[in-house]
């Protein structure tokens, strides 16, 4: 009862209750009851000077400290409590009723000497919080190569940043990326955030990560690469909060399929969707080819999956793999907002709600991940994507 009462007297507004000077909490510890007369010197003056600095707090201090002023305010001009008590239901009147009768016989001297000197430490505090904003609020992530990795208002960041290889994920931003991931599952932010540094969200696979491979090393580099990519796709198959992706430019192969594995997808009007599978010899991943058919349809998924279909940011989002489209020129401030209000509800309930959502699901798609890197493994052996890469070695080729 006394939780739910605290979280009734949340909603009382902070103004008003430093207007009618209520104030104070709960447990005056009995050191208090045992004051010496020279600590007892709280004149009538400081105690109403006190009064005054509290209508200047900026900040709310908490229902517990309110409560505690309160009491402390109503001892110091009422003495004890003797009030009937309130009814149960009356939440917000019993909660204040209860912090003052907490006080006791303490007397009015040492309930003025309290409260003033809760207010100068509430006052103090908040200075020593101002000189502290001065420092950078955005708390960055080190030790990242290809990544840049920062928290900031609920939100942690996740943003690649190889911009003149339009962000190519090489084996290092796979491993990088699920270190992030795991250090954003663990960390104080209530949602995540996946976007690109520059032009590009990403460019997809880099097809460095096959070069240079000796023939009789390919059987190994390709198990290799399907453990990595396993366990890349895994990350977000189990990523504990709400991930959302911030598609800023366009998005191609395996960036694209793992936006179904995203909770929100935002895009700016010049991204776009591409995954040249057929076109690189190789097959779908991400979960895209149990994903795809659920969001779009299987018409719609054949054509991206198996013929390469590029979409622009409105046909994804008319296909359900968007949530929505913004101008590029407002698209960061306008999306940055709305992150920015979404990670300020309550994180727990978010977490929970996410993973009874992605619970349903989760066996299958670890199922699904495993069979499509399975596949690919075999794809990489192939004459199909040995030639393809060759070709994009050879001319550089643009898709
Ligand atoms: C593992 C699981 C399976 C995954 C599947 C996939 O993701 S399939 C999807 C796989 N993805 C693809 O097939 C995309 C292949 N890339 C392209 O088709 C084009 O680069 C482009 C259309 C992305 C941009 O064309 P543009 O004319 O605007 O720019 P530009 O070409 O001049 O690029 C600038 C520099 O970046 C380099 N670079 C960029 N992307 C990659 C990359 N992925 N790789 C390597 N390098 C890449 C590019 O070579 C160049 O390097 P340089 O010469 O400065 O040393």
């Amino acid at each position: 009862m006394a939780a739910s009462a605290l979280s009734f007297v949340r909603n009382l507004c902070w103004r008003r209750i430093c207007e009618i000077r209520q104030v104070q909490p709960v447990c005056i510890p009995s050191v208090h009851l045992h004051m010496t007369a020279a600590t007892m010197q709280v004149s009538q003056k400081d105690f109403e000077k006190a009064q005054e600095q509290l209508k200047l707090l900026k900040n709310d201090p908490g229902n517990e400290t309110k409560l505690k002023l309160y009491a402390l305010f109503k001892q110091a001009t009422e003495g004890p409590c003797n009030s009937p008590k309130p009814g149960m239901l009356d939440f917000v009147k019993k909660a204040k009723w209860d912090a003052w009768n907490s006080l006791g016989s303490l007397s009015q001297d040492n309930a003025r000497q309290e409260y003033t000197k809760l207010v100068s430490s509430l006052i103090s505090a908040e200075s020593a919080g101002k000189k502290k904003d001065t420092s950078p609020k955005e708390s960055s992530h080190g030790g990242y190569e290809t990544l840049i990795v920062t928290t900031d208002n609920n939100i942690t960041k996740i943003m690649f940043n190889r911009p003149d290889k339009k962000n190519a994920i090489n084996h290092k931003m796979y491993r990088e990326i699920i270190s992030a991931l795991q250090e954003a599952a663990k960390d104080d932010s209530t949602i995540a955030v996946v976007t690109g540094n520059g032009e590009y969200y990403t460019s997809g696979n880099d097809l460095n990560n096959f070069s240079n491979v000796q023939p009789s090393e390919m059987k190994k580099v390709a198990k290799e690469g399907a453990e990595l990519l396993k366990e890349f796709v895994g990350s977000f198959i189990d990523f504990p909060k709400p991930l959302i992706a911030v598609v800023n430019g366009p998005a191609i192969g395996i960036s694209v399929t793992l936006l179904g594995l995203f909770d929100v997808v935002y895009a700016s009007d010049k991204a776009t969707f591409h995954t040249p599978f057929s076109q690189l010899g190789q097959s779908p991943e991400g979960c895209s080819s149990y994903l795809f058919p659920k969001i779009m349809g299987s018409a719609k998924a054949n054509e991206m999956l198996l013929f390469n279909k590029k979409l622009t940011a409105a046909e994804a989002c008319a296909l359900g793999l968007v949530n929505e489209v913004f101008p590029d020129s407002t698209f960061q401030k306008e999306v940055w907002a709305r992150l920015k209000a979404y990670a300020s509800l309550p994180k727990n309930s978010l977490a929970v709600s996410k993973q009874l959502l992605r619970n349903m699901e989760k066996e299958k798609l670890h199922a699904v991940n495993s069979q499509e890197c399975e596949v690919l493994t075999e794809r990489w052996l192939s004459d199909e994507c040995l030639n393809a890469l060759v070709t994009f070695f050879q001319r550089k080729s643009k898709l």
